[in-house]
């Protein structure tokens, strides 16, 4: 605790009053998490206003600095639909490629494979339910389009079977579909981890779930997957972002996407709002002393940054409480 107290300004020493906390439920928490900042790309894409590039590469530069290991800097995705991560190739051109960082990018099909492999370093897929014209076809139909696709970038040798992180969006509720059965979830989170996914992003889109609901969709996800290879992503609409993330740390999951300053929110999904803030999930996990590797303080400062450049207040209460400060 003293070593952490002496890393943060005395207006964020609050931290350690907190992390007493050590209850039954508590203790099944993991030692370590590791956050997937999505800001960068989730974030960023559903802003009408381009952003510059040189903006985008700053924000991802303060990110590293920041000491998040995990930065998805932009996705090859249709400039049609996405017009804000357009210039993809620039950002991952510009940015310093902090060692021991990796910066993966959102790529949905084989046209942006191809075009990401001139400098990318991870596969990253998503499943494209999303597509205004897409978002008719059944999972089905989807599964067989993704399998098509990853067997032929996998054929180039460009990427081995187990590269690849998926995402499962829409987890805990849908924009067309309403409530979504938890079984539903673990048998498309099966079939993906079948293909050799490591890691899979299970993925409140639009925002809306509440604990218990995040608890039954795990359990059944659990019963066919090992914590070990999920991820979760949750959505603020409704202000339960925080609390679907600790349920899912007390369950066994420990890798979190989140978006500095709580960017983001999908183009596609109507009402869904930012991400989880980076930086209250940061102040909770330091709080409840699970490592993070995260510095809080540079991180504040990169939310800050893109505020600004954004012109746009934080979503994030630390970032707004410490302000007031
Ligand atoms: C879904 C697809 C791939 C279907 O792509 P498609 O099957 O080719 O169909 P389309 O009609 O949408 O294609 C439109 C045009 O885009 C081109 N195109 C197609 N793909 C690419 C590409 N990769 N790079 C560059 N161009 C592309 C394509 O060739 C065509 O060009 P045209 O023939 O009209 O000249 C496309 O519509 C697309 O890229 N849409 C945007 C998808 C997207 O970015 N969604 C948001 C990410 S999902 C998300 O944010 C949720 C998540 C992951 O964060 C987790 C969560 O919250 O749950």
């Amino acid at each position: 605790m003293a070593a952490m107290t002496k890393a943060l300004p005395r207006r964020l020493v609050g931290l350690a009053s907190l992390r007493a906390v050590s209850t039954s439920s508590m203790d099944t928490l993991p030692k370590q998490v590791k956050i997937v900042e999505v800001g960068p790309r989730d974030g960023l894409q559903n802003e009408k206003n381009i952003v510059s590039t040189p903006v985008k590469i700053k924000l991802i530069d303060m990110l590293s600095e920041a000491g998040l290991s995990v930065i998805e800097a932009t996705s090859f995705v249709s400039p049609k639909w996405v017009p804000q991560m357009a210039d993809h190739a620039e950002v991952l051109k510009g940015i310093q490629k902090f060692p021991g960082i990796t910066y993966p990018v959102l790529i949905p099909n084989l046209k942006g494979f191809e075009a990401a492999v001139r400098g990318y370093i991870l596969w990253k897929a998503c499943l494209r339910a999303f597509s205004p014209k897409k978002n008719t076809i059944s999972i089905k139909e989807q599964f067989q389009g993704l399998t098509g696709d990853l067997q032929r970038a996998q054929d180039t040798d460009l990427i081995p079977p187990l590269s690849s992180h998926r995402y499962v969006s829409c987890v805990l509720g849908c924009p067309y579909e309403g409530k979504i059965s938890p079984a539903k979830v673990a048998e498309v989170t099966k079939k993906l981890y079948s293909m050799g996914c490591y890691e899979i992003s299970l993925g409140d889109t639009i925002g809306v779930g509440t604990p218990g609901i995040m608890k039954d969709m795990l359990s059944a996800v659990m019963q066919e997957v090992p914590p070990a290879a999920l991820a979760v992503h949750c959505h603020d609409t409704y202000g339960q972002a925080l609390a679907n993330t600790l349920m899912a740390l007390q369950m066994g999951v420990s890798v979190v996407d989140s978006s500095v300053a709580g960017l983001g929110g999908c183009p596609y999904a109507q009402g869904a709002s930012g991400n989880l803030a980076t930086e209250d999930l940061v102040y909770m996990l330091e709080g409840l002393g699970i490592h993070t590797g995260v510095n809080l303080q540079k991180l504040l400062e990169a939310g800050n940054f893109i505020c600004q450049a954004l012109n746009r207040k934080t979503s994030s209460k630390v970032a707004q409480a410490t302000c007031k400060l």
